[in-house]
This record gives C-alpha cells, structure tokens and sequence, in this order.
C-alpha cells in the first residue's frame, strides 16, 4: 500500500530578510527510506523543525500522518533526532533509554529492544560518556525508535562520524527499511546517500530542486569510450549511438547507450579502424547530478534576491 506520511505544500520559513525555506512541496511514503539531500544551509533542518512543529512555517502547509505539525496525533508517531538529545554521561546507554521511556510512558522493555535494533545490546551497560560517537548517535536514534514511531526523522545522522561509522548508521538505516520503518534523513553527503534512498529531494538554497528516485535522478546510464583517433572514435559512435546521445569529454567519448551494447560498439569502433583503450560504463553519481542542479541555479543562488 502506498500511503502517504509527509505531504508538504509551499512550505516556507523566512527569517527577517532571510529566506531559509522556499515553496518546498514534497512527499514521503510510506516504508521509504527518503532522503532529503543539500548542503549546508540549504534549509534541511529548517523544514524537518517545521515538519517536527518545532519551527512555525511562514507560509505553505505540511500534513504529517494525517494531522499538521505539533498536533499530539502526529508527535506521538514520530520519533525524531533532530537536535542530539541529551542524555546523562554517567548513567549507562540501557539507564538513558529507560529514563526516557519512562517519560514516554513506555516499558523497560521497549527500551531494552529499541537498544537491540541499534546493535548496542552487548554495550548497553556501559557509561554513556564511554561511547564512540557512533555509538551516542546509534543510542539517538534508539531514543527516536522508543514508542515505534510511524515516521523516523533523523537529520544529518552521520554528521561528524568516521567511515566506519557512516558504515554502521546506514547498516542500521537499510535494517530498520527491512523491518518496514518509514525513514526521513538528511545529508549533505550525496555519495553516501544515494545507497540506501529509495527517494530523494534536493534542495538547494532553500528550495526543492528536484524529487525522485536516486536512478531517475542519475538518468540514463552512459558508457565512456577512449579510442585513438578520436575524432574516427567520435563519427563511429555517432553512427552507433545517434548524434545527439554522444558527447565529446576531455578523455575521450561519452555515449547515452545501454552497457549491453558495449560488444557493438566495439566491434564498429574495430573494424573502422580505430584502437581501443578502453569502454566502460560510466555513471553519474547523485554528487554529479547535485553540482549540475545547483549549478543551474547559480544565476540566482542567493536567497536574499527570492524576496
Ligand atoms: N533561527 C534562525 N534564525 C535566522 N536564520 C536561520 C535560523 N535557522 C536557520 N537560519 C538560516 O536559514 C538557512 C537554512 O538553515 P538550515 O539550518 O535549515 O540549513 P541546513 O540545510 O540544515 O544546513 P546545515 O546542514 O548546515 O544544518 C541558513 O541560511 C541559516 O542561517
């Protein structure tokens, strides 16, 4: 069933003269992992405080689980880590989720299993201020999972964490998709991103420049050609691709051609004469399509000039 979670509609948020957010309308559904990609400043946290009910957006609508941002019927379905909670550096990670439960009125027991879910079981009884920062921010977000919330919002989840860390938080993302959990996050660390998003929306001074899936974003798949000479390089995969799906590069030729036709075009590049370096696939990377995007947008970039 696709059901609709986070519905936003123009949403905006001016601070004075400044415009963080801009007629943002997008869309989460249910059981997705979506990401909400830009760099910083962009308006990101900004609009998940709007979506949380924390920020009063100046104009547009958001309707979360059926209700507007802050109403108890949508709150008490979120959980969210936005700002990093604060928990008590000596009291160990299982103390901290319990205390927490409990303001939440919710059972030890759901607190012991929000710690399974983010893998901090064995390491539960330790101190807090023991932890590395992958696993305080692990231990967020089991206080974001206490109550099992229908949307989980986490903003910049791996901000500030090694690879190693980054690695375990989008374990931990792609575990809870598995088990069904509706996912909002933000990032602005596209490469990584686009593995584990099943949608993404690109925002970019304050305003949504694109949603999509991440291969809808990336577009067709290209293969990248280097070939001597380049020009005869050049005219056979015109001849094999089209006119207009080849594109000369600094390296060599890119072509708007499906992998499996790789063989053809070697074959074509062959017999006409031409010595092959080397075809591979090349794809774009969601980091690509984010500095065309933005590039696109560079005439008008400043926020200040949208008032
Ligand atoms: N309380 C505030 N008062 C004034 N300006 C604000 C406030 N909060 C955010 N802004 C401005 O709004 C813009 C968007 O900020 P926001 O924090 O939403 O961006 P972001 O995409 O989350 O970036 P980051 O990744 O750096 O947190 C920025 O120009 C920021 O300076």
């Amino acid at each position: 069933m696709t059901n609709t979670i986070v519905v936003t509609d123009r949403l905006t948020k001016r601070y004075g003269d400044r415009l963080a957010v801009s007629d943002v309308s997008l869309t989460v559904r249910s059981g997705e992992v979506y990401g909400f990609l830009g760099p910083n400043g962009a308006g990101k946290t900004t609009t998940l405080r709007m979506l949380l009910g924390l920020v009063r957006p100046t104009s547009g609508t958001a309707t979360i689980l059926g209700h507007a941002p802050g109403e108890t019927g949508a709150t008490s379905r979120i959980g969210a880590l936005v700002e990093g909670p604060g928990f008590y550096p000596y009291l160990s990670g299982r103390d901290n989720l319990r205390v927490m439960a409990r303001y939440q009125g919710v059972s030890d027991r759901a607190a012991d299993e929000a710690l399974a879910r983010v893998d901090l079981a064995d390491r539960g009884g330790d101190a807090f201020k023991s932890y590395s920062l992958g696993m305080k921010q692990r231990l967020g977000v089991a206080s974001a999972l206490l109550g099992e919330p229908d949307l989980l919002v986490l903003d910049e989840p791996t901000n500030g964490l090694d690879p190693a860390g980054m690695a375990d938080m989008r374990k931990l993302v792609v575990d809870l998709a598995k088990q069904g959990q509706t996912v909002l996050l933000s990032s602005h660390l596209l490469a990584e991103v686009q593995e584990i998003c099943d949608r993404v929306g690109v925002i970019a001074h304050g305003r949504l420049l694109a949603e999509s899936t991440v291969a809808e974003l990336r577009g067709a798949s290209t293969l990248l050609v280097r070939a001597h000479p380049v020009d005869l390089a050049l005219s056979v995969s015109m001849r094999v691709a089209g006119d207009d799906a080849v594109q000369l590069i600094d390296d060599g030729v890119r072509l708007e051609l499906p992998e499996e036709r790789a063989p053809e075009l070697a074959r074509a590049l062959v017999e006409a004469g031409a010595d092959i370096h080397e075809i591979r696939p090349s794809e774009r990377s969601l980091e690509d399509v984010f500095f065309e995007m933005t590039a696109d947008h560079s005439d008008h970039s400043d926020p200040e000039e949208n008032r």
